[in-house]
């Protein structure tokens, strides 16, 4: 059942439901992570994905598809409590009032659907920093977590097309990268750039520049985030802009060429131990349209369920903090006190002007000019549909700001690497009322002090997971928070290019907010997620295990049960600077060469 088969169907890839079965490794989410994994062990092994998504583009047509909606598709990307659900696509999750927040409920957008969250992320590439890993490979005891060790899975997974300097079309827009952080080989995951440059985000990346942050020799992609990325790459397969996820990567490549098996709206509701002895992971008990049957496995279960849901599957199977299990009387398969701790959830905050210049919305969305951008789309798939987000920079603390954080919060940020950026910065340009155009820099604080966490209500993984963010939990953050909002008004959104662009009044946060007292306030009516939420089941070392820190070891392997791993966001010890993607592919390819050089 292992070998390539030359002349299976489509058909031939997805399982029956209602069928018990036995499969070598039974993959649970098949999401960024898992779908990566499932691909490379199928490879030499019989594996299972259960998905409790179909596929995105037959449930919702273009948003997931077309890069331009990828950022107008707001029902993924709206964060009010009263955002319109997309209910094949999104799991709708909502928060529980963030207290830090003005007691505000966040919706957080998370993939339920085939690919996962990278079929409805905002496409970004960018690799994170040589010392973070090196504070990765620190925290879990395991020199294979650094830069130069980890660069092959980082490699492994993408294949790099070089930008279309001709569809771009712009001088303002030069860009910068590492062709030797790329494998010419490289896998099936397309990372490569718009096909065009949008004027207003072009301005402000000069802006950025006057602001002090200069242009990046080798780009983000290559282990440092200095300055501006260039024009980051995204996951974007160039020949026809469209978006390049796990599921029209890995999953595709994997139907083609493997035994691999997918169940569909299949929701995995428990995992099944043999409690004979050091208890191991036997299977799944999944549910499909009503349907319950078991997928059981002869090797191991592998849990990529995400960073709310992999945590909420080990609680109802009755591995985490033995309080939480006895109170809603779920036998304790293991105590592991981190299970659902340790959320880590970067956040961002927004300042906006209207602008003298066009924007992608604006063109596609008049309709004197949409036709002719849409004919050009399909025909030379370039114009504003085929661009998705593409500007991002990164610095420490500017030394002016730096001086006004208090000591504590300057001995908190002292405890990271030097090369690690303090502030990030991404700038948008969205359509405003009647035609106009809406310029918005965001400012992210990548490593939160604040801690959240996941856990249930119920037995029952068809009930919502209970999501306390902590923004703002540590006072630390809303200092930052105050700086980076700062840096942007007097700063970036004063240097000489923004002014000459900029039209009007500030619209936000708006010229009655002045002293800091207000500007506080706004962060916290106003913080956004940036959807990049991890560590709810933490990489660590043993001894780490007891006091809630660590869940899985370096391995990805569950402390306390046999046959069990997670592998996805919800593993990585801490919130990785820069955008997490490119890490949760990089750390499936890890863990898949580990599962098959142990098998
Ligand atoms: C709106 C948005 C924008 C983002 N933008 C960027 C960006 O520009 N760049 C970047 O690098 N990162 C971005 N991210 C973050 C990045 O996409 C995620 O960190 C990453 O995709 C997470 O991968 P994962 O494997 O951990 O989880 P996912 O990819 O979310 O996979 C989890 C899978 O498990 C399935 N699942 C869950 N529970 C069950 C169950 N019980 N039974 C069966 N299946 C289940 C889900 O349906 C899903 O398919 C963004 C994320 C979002 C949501």
């Amino acid at each position: 059942s292992s070998s390539r088969s030359q002349h299976r169907l489509f058909s031939t890839a997805f399982g029956y439901p209602g069928v018990n079965s036995t499969y070598d490794y039974v993959v649970v989410g098949g999401g960024t992570a898992g779908l990566t994994l499932a691909r490379r062990l199928a490879a030499h092994a019989s594996v299972a994905i259960i998905e409790a998504g179909g596929f995105y583009e037959v449930e919702t047509g273009n948003a997931s598809v077309v890069p331009l909606l990828s950022l107008t598709g707001l029902a993924f990307l709206d964060p009010a409590e009263t955002f319109l659900p997309q209910p094949l696509a999104d799991w709708s999750l909502v928060t529980e009032p963030v207290v830090g927040a003005a007691g505000r409920r966040i919706h957080y957008a998370q993939g339920k659907t085939l690919g996962g969250s990278s079929a409805i992320n905002t496409m970004s590439y960018i690799r994170s920093t040589r010392g973070a890993y090196e504070r990765w490979a620190e925290i879990v005891g395991d020199d294979s977590y650094e830069w130069d060790a980890m660069l092959p899975f980082l490699k492994r997974s993408v294949h790099l097309t070089p930008p279309d300097l001709a569809k771009r079309n712009s001088t303002a827009a030069p860009v910068v990268y590492d062709r030797s952080a790329f494998d010419p080989a490289g896998g099936p995951m397309q990372v490569s750039w718009n096909n065009w440059v949008d004027p207003t985000l072009a301005w402000m990346a000069k802006a950025v520049g006057q602001a002090g942050l200069p242009l990046s020799d080798e780009g983000f992609v290559s282990g440092s985030l200095v300055g501006q990325g260039a024009w980051v790459p995204s996951t974007i397969d160039p020949e026809r802009a469209t978006r390049s996820s796990a599921e029209t990567s890995f999953l595709r490549e994997a139907i083609e060429e493997t035994n691999l098996i997918v169940y569909t709206h299949t929701l995995a509701k428990n995992i099944l131990f043999d409690t004979a002895s050091l208890p191991k992971a036997t299977g799944v008990s999944v549910n499909t349209a009503g349907l319950d049957y078991t997928i059981l496995a002869r090797k191991e279960v592998v849990v990529s369920a995400g960073v709310f849901h992999s945590p909420q599957l080990l609680l109802v199977s009755g591995v985490g903090p033995v309080s939480t299990l006895q109170s809603l009387s779920i036998p304790v398969v293991a105590d592991l006190p981190g299970v659902g701790q340790n959320l880590w959830d970067p956040i961002q905050i927004f300042v906006s002007y209207q602008a003298d210049t066009t924007s992608g919305q604006v063109l596609t969305a008049d309709p004197a000019t949409a036709p002719r951008y849409l004919e050009q789309y399909f025909t030379d798939a370039s114009g504003p549909y085929s661009s998705a987000a593409g500007f991002l920079a990164a610095e420490r603390v500017p030394p002016s700001y730096r001086s006004g954080l208090r000591s504590e919060t300057l001995a908190k940020l002292s405890s990271w690497p030097e090369d690690v950026p303090e502030l990030e910065y991404i700038t948008g340009s969205f359509v405003g009322p009647n035609l106009t155009t809406i310029a918005t820099v965001a400012v992210v604080m990548p490593l939160p002090f604040s801690r959240g966490s996941v856990t249930i209500s119920s037995r029952d993984a068809a009930d919502p997971p209970v999501i306390d963010l902590g923004w703002f939990a540590d006072d630390a953050d809303l200092e930052l928070a105050l700086a980076g909002l700062k840096r942007l008004r007097n700063d970036i959104w004063n240097t000489p290019v923004a002014r000459q662009h900029r039209v009007g009044k500030e619209l936000l946060p708006s010229p009655g907010v002045q002293t800091d007292k207000q500007m506080r306030e706004y962060i916290r009516q106003n913080a956004s997620p940036i959807w990049h939420a991890c560590s709810t089941c933490a990489m660590g070392k043993a001894e780490d295990v007891e006091e809630g820190k660590a869940v899985v070891d370096s391995h990805g392997r569950v402390f306390g049960v046999d046959g069990l791993r997670v592998v996805d966001a919800s593993a990585f010890p801490f919130s990785m600077p820069g955008h997490p993607q490119s890490a949760v592919y990089a750390l499936a390819e890890k863990i898949a060469e580990d599962i098959m050089k142990s098998a």
